[in-house]
């Protein structure tokens, strides 16, 4: 089976390292800059150590699995590079909502669904990755056409040592990972602390909870049915990701733009259409913007 990962960053270099170690025929497509440093291998540390050689692209080629690791505002241009034959199956994953759909809306009916990963991986140069925190990779299609293949992209995975479940309901698993990075990501990016200091102030604690709060109010609205509590949940993930430098953290201290449109400022967008008000999500996503503004000018 032909396996192309897109998006040779944090996460996409972990896959493609752990997919190409165990055997499996793995192209990694990256940014033009990055073939050469990337045909010398990539390589994994911490939690496990790995290193790799797959083939290395700039442009797509023809796979029958493709696992899409960009950013939320980058998944419309890589979709646009994707040629699908009619079996192509493609998992887009990543925090926030509506990536899938937007894949979905470029590459038509029967081929995409999403995927949540709870991995810690920060990226320390091209081919270079460390590992710190690792669970499963949750899998999911709302088009129960392409749910009964995903099966194809679980036995890939486990098969290069990962966990991975499919799950029936791919909206609460996304909406279960937005409660923590709603209220981790935007809190750490705004204060620079790791996401565990969070819970030693007991005011942004309570910060967290309202915007976590004001999130479940939209989900319940919209329908959706998860099996955590929001605010224990999001309390949890600080906990068990103690020292980590979110995400959104690590983009504001490299100038890079953030992901806070598909995170709080999805959450304002739904909850305006719902009617729910979300005055503690409007006002983060408008300081992150700020920032993102300094950056930009
Ligand atoms: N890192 C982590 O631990 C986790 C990340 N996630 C989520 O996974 C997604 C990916 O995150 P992450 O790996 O950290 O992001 P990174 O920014 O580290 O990596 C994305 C990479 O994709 C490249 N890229 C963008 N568009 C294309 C394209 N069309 N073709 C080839 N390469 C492209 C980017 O290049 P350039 O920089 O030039 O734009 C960058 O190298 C995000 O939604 C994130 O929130 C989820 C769980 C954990
Ligand atoms: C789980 C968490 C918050 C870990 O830092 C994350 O997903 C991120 O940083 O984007």
């Amino acid at each position: 089976m032909r396996i192309s990962v897109i998006g040779a960053g944090a996460l996409g270099t972990f896959y493609s390292a752990m997919l190409s170690s165990s055997g499996q025929d793995v192209t990694l497509v990256c940014r033009e800059r990055d073939v050469e440093a990337l045909g010398r291998g990539v390589h994994v540390t911490g939690l496990l150590e790995r290193t790799a050689h797959p083939r290395i692209a700039a442009r797509p080629p023809p796979s029958d699995l493709i696992f899409v690791t960009v950013k939320t505002y980058d998944i419309g241009s890589a979709a646009r590079g994707i040629h699908v034959e009619p079996d192509t199956l493609v998992v887009v994953i990543h925090n926030g909502l509506g990536g899938d759909e937007m894949a979905a809306s470029i590459l038509g009916k029967g081929h995409v669904a999403a995927g949540v990963s709870y991995s810690g991986v920060t990226f320390l140069e091209p081919g270079k990755v460390r590992l710190s925190g690792y669970t499963e990779t949750v899998l999911g299609s709302v088009e129960p056409e392409v749910q009964k293949r995903l099966d194809v992209a679980k036995e890939a995975l486990e098969k290069a040592g990962l966990m991975a479940r499919i799950t029936p309901d791919i909206r609460a698993a996304q909406w279960e990972k937005l409660y923590a990075n709603i209220a981790i990501n935007p809190i750490t990016a705004l204060t620079g602390l790791n996401n565990g200091a969070i819970l030693e102030i007991p005011e942004l604690e309570a910060l967290a909870a309202e915007i976590v709060d004001e999130a479940s109010m939209v989900s319940k609205a919209l329908g959706i049915k998860t099996s955590i509590d929001p605010v224990e949940n999001a309390f949890k993930v600080m906990r068990d990701t103690y020292n980590n430098r979110s995400s959104m953290l690590q983009d504001v201290t490299r100038g890079k733009r953030t992901e806070i449109d598909a995170l709080n400022g999805k959450v304002c967008e739904l909850g305006r259409a719902a009617g729910i008000p979300t005055p503690r999500n409007d006002t983060i996503t408008a300081l992150i913007k700020g920032i993102e503004k300094r950056h930009s000018s």
